[in-house]
């Protein structure tokens, strides 16, 4: 029996602590304690609460001494892009600006006046989302360039929780490429294009790769713990932890489905060519410096959203439930800018249709029905585009993450794309974070013997296709 290893998987609508081990050959994995995220208005922007998000981290480690769990090893993960500025003596110099806060409207075509998109693609290959870091940084410096001249140090989400637990300063790979200021050659940050778009240097630090160990917890904490342990780099980025998990990517599509959509392959090397520019995928970082090829897809968020405008009288299993009985076949592209952040989901939806001249959606069920039946429209045209760039079938999609709960939008993919959709492991991004630290402490051997550990550990679910494509 391995010792327990704890993955802080923080999401933007949900983090959790779990822990995991080694056992009988199989990875055992049981939930310690699980929180609610959420943006919080600060200074006239949507922020993070990282404070309060710290707070929970600590109460995990808490209940995991409750439970009599000692655990060997942490490992952090959240989602992408956003980060916090430290000053000449560690000081928090920015609020946790979220990647949704309108700040960055316009900055990405005001920063192709300085480096053209092309040429930030062929360097970087990432994907073209205006929240990205290398905008929030643009944003920042037109705002406050008084901040961003006394910053010492740049740190993301997960990086500044590790800081907090260690006191240690370190950028993690797999998160660092989401910021498109990552050379994808090279590896390291753009000192080229930091200079050219006048952001310092000087503030970034050197990019570790996952299964680093970074060191132990601050002797302040150990102490209030009762323990101590070793913080390790996961794949911090959460898809990223999430993309190690998947159970089998032979000939697979997988689908990190949560509040985003991620759609993509594992790849070996960077695809940076013109067509994956026009298709506005992605080359994000991965581990032993894999790539995972994927693009956005607007995801659950708008389903969150719809719930939330609802008043939260409904469980996701309801609103699905809902979807499933209503008659309703309008249509929305779910990857419209409207959707990123609109101030009512329900609202919003219901203008789009009226504006293409489609039947309004007026109970939640149909608004439900919508949100699935266009997901999976966006899901399939972006299987179209890679099997186009990759000029080859790929016959399998594999859901993962809390979105591969929802059997009826796994049966819609099925249906529309005549493939065999497996479904599972929901907790992906936490058993991803975990077999980084199994591997970093030498439980598990690689790459492959994880994958194979996580096939004979979770039990999955296979749809396959009973009608015609939908498009
Ligand atoms: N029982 C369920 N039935 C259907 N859908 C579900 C169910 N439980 C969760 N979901 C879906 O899973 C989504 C949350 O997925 P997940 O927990 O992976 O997200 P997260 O990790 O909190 O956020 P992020 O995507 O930012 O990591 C919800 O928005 C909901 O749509
Ligand atoms: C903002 C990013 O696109 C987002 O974090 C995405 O990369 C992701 O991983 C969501 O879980
Ligand atoms: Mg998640």
């Amino acid at each position: 029996m391995g010792k327990y290893r704890i993955a802080v998987d923080i999401g933007a609508s949900s983090g959790r602590l779990m822990a995991g081990r080694l056992a009988n050959g199989k990875l055992e994995l049981r939930e310690v304690y699980r929180f609610e995220n959420q943006l919080v208005q600060r200074g006239g922007h949507f922020c993070w609460d990282v404070a309060a998000l710290f707070a929970e981290v600590k109460q995990g480690l808490h209940a995991c001494r409750d439970l009599g769990i000692q655990p060997e090893s942490i490992g952090i993960d959240t989602w992408a892009v956003d980060f916090v500025l430290l000053g000449e003596n560690d000081e928090l110099l920015t609020e946790a600006v979220a990647y949704r806060d309108p700040r960055t409207d316009g900055m990405m075509e005001e920063v192709f006046e300085i480096i053209s998109k092309e040429r930030l693609y062929l360097e970087t290959g990432i994907q073209f989302q205006k929240f990205n870091t290398i905008y929030q940084l643009y944003a920042l410096k037109k705002s406050h360039p008084d901040i961003l001249a006394r910053a010492k140090t740049f740190l993301m989400i997960p990086d500044y929780l590790n800081y907090l637990l260690t006191g240690k300063k370190a950028n993690e790979y797999t998160n660092a490429t989401s910021t498109q200021l990552v050379n994808a050659f090279t590896k390291k940050w753009d000192l080229d294009l930091l200079e050219k778009l006048g952001i310092p240097a000087e503030m970034f630090g050197e990019i570790h790769a996952p299964k680093t160990v970074l060191g132990s917890l601050k002797q302040e904490l150990a102490e209030e713990l009762g323990f101590d342990l070793q913080v390790i780099l996961p794949a911090t980025h959460d898809t990223g932890s999430a993309v190690i998990a998947v159970p089998e990517l032979q000939d697979t599509i997988y689908i990190s489905s949560g509040t985003w959509s991620l759609i993509g392959v594992e790849n070996h090397f960077p695809i940076c060519v013109t067509k994956a520019l026009d298709y506005n995928f992605t080359n994000e970082g991965g581990l032993d410096y894999r790539y995972r090829f994927l693009k956005n897809i607007m995801g659950l968020w708008m389903i969150q959203e719809v719930r939330r405008n609802y008043d939260s009288v409904y469980s996701f299993a309801q609103l699905v439930e809902l979807a499933k009985q209503a008659e309703f076949d309008s249509i929305v592209n779910v990857d419209d800018a409207r959707f990123l952040k609109p101030d009512h989901m329900v609202t919003a939806i219901q203008q789009y249709c009226q504006e293409t001249n489609q039947p309004l959606p007026h109970t939640p069920g149909e608004v439900a029905k919508c949100v699935f039946d266009s997901l999976v429209v966006s899901y399939q045209k972006a299987i179209g585009e890679i099997e186009e760039i990759f000029e080859q079938k790929f016959p399998k999609v594999n859901v993962i993450g809390g979105g591969c709960q929802n059997e009826l939008l796994n049966q819609l993919l099925a249906d529309a794309t005549g493939k065999e959709v497996v479904a599972g492991p929901v907790e992906a991004t936490a058993i991803g974070n975990l077999v980084a630290q199994l591997m970093a402490a030498g439980e598990i051997a690689g790459l492959e013997e994880a994958r194979t550990l996580i096939q004979h550990s979770f039990a999955v679910k296979t749809f396959t296709g009973t009608r015609g494509s939908r498009v």
